[in-house]
């Protein structure tokens, strides 16, 4: 069997080398020549999967080791019974440490509580929700958006996504891109909706770039310059609007969930699918392959604020101006659309929060709940 991977992809051949020859290529560069003799194709968000890449060639098994799938024609794979995986929360979690630690820089660059901020999550998925599950913890009031979810499971709890930007102090973007049925995302955040954000409402984007209408975005912050905002993904990625990227707080090349662990757990999904597909037993596990944190273990040996406690601990495992200076320093060297590649593919190993393990006095028990809720792995010791 002939397996064409993306070369971002984590522990393909650990995985696949079994099965058959593994040929690796980078994403964008993945052509109809190219796939034309392989049997199992395996991407990443950046590679088109339609008919202009597929049509002619023997592949019968289309795997993307990401959430989204906006990169994919479904349809021409039902129609051409291409059988198709992708990795469903793979790296929710890892979006979730990268919102959680972008939060904490403007929290402390602004001064503010998040605990005494209304947060408005837009998208209740597996991201969103589990972001609402940590704020929680924290005591954040919470607004949540998902017209379908409110559709389908008929909750009378969520709210409008105006009624969200009218009441939330910090509106988070965990969409995927839709462009047709009842609740398309497509520039979800419109001219109209950006307009409306009051002045100092904190801005994320971690979904994809075109739910928000970054043109009228970057109009709001040149003309008014009254927003924070955090960008992972942007439209037409990688050569994303100059102008925006120089105006955004925190700007970073959609990396928001290239934890390692994340990654790994999208290449062992895949893994799964297609054994599943060819009838072979999932040998192969995660645990067995996957490499140790650097760091292990933050130990706290007397009683410390919460919320400085927490942040020590998130700055320990993941600060996302790690990426946001990481970006710069490439842009400057290499211009951006370049830059926005290379940094990816050359991302620095990051794990997420839940590899980190917190040793905790039992004394300091009212940092229990704060410290697990965020994710991290908690060990109480004696007084
Ligand atoms: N920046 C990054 O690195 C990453 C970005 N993503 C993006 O984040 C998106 C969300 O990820 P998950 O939560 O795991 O996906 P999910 O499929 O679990 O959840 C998406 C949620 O959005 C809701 N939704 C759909 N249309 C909506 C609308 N018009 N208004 C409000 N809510 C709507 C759905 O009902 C669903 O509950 C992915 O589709 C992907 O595009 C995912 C992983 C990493
Ligand atoms: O899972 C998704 O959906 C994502 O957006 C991925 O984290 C993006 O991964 P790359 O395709 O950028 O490697």
């Amino acid at each position: 069997m002939r397996i064409l991977v993306d070369q971002n992809v984590p522990l393909a051949e650990e995985f696949f080398a079994d099965l058959g020859e593994i040929t690796r290529m980078p994403g964008r560069e993945m052509t109809r020549e190219a796939v034309r003799d392989k049997d199992v194709l395996i991407v990443r968000s950046i590679t088109p999967v339609n008919a202009e890449l597929l049509e002619g060639s023997r592949v019968k098994f289309v795997g993307t080791c990401t959430i989204g799938t906006d990169h994919v024609d479904l349809a021409y794979l039902r129609d051409k019974r291409i059988a198709f995986a992708s990795a469903p929360g793979s790296n929710a979690d890892s979006v979730v440490d990268y919102v959680l630690s972008s939060l904490l820089v403007l929290a402390e660059e602004e001064d503010f509580a998040l605990a005494r901020r209304t947060v408005g999550i837009v998208g209740a998925g597996n991201v969103g929700n589990r972001l609402w599950q940590r704020l929680q913890e924290l005591g954040a009031r919470c607004l949540i958006c998902d017209p379908p979810r409110a559709d389908a499971e008929g909750r009378s709890d969520f709210v409008d996504i105006d009624t969200l930007i009218e009441q939330a102090d910090i509106v988070c973007l965990h969409t995927p891109l839709v462009r047709d049925g009842d609740h398309p995302t497509y520039h979800l955040m419109d001219a109209a909706r950006i307009e409306t954000l009051r002045p100092g409402t904190v801005l994320i984007n971690a979904g994809r770039g075109a739910c928000l209408d970054n043109a009228a975005l970057s109009h709001r912050l040149e003309s008014r310059g009254d927003l924070r905002t955090v960008l992972d993904v942007w439209e037409n990625e990688p050569a994303i609007d100059e102008t925006l990227y120089s105006l955004v707080d925190i700007a970073t090349p959609h990396i928001a969930g290239h934890s390692l662990d994340g990654k790994m757990r999208g290449t062992e999904l895949i893994y799964q699918a297609l054994m599943e597909h060819f009838g072979l037993p999932a040998r192969r596990k995660l645990g067995q392959i996957k490499p140790e944190p650097w760091l292990h273990k933050v130990v706290l040996t007397a009683w410390a604020p919460p919320l400085e406690a927490l942040a020590l601990c998130v700055r320990a495992c993941y600060d996302v101006r790690r990426d946001m200076v990481g970006f710069e320093r490439y842009r400057r060297r290499l211009g951006m659309a370049t830059a926005f590649d290379r940094y990816r593919a050359e991302y620095p190993v990051r794990r997420e929060f839940s590899t980190l393990r917190v040793d905790l006095k039992k004394n300091n028990a009212g940092l229990r709940d704060v410290i697990e809720g965020f994710g991290f792995k908690l060990k109480l010791a004696g007084k």
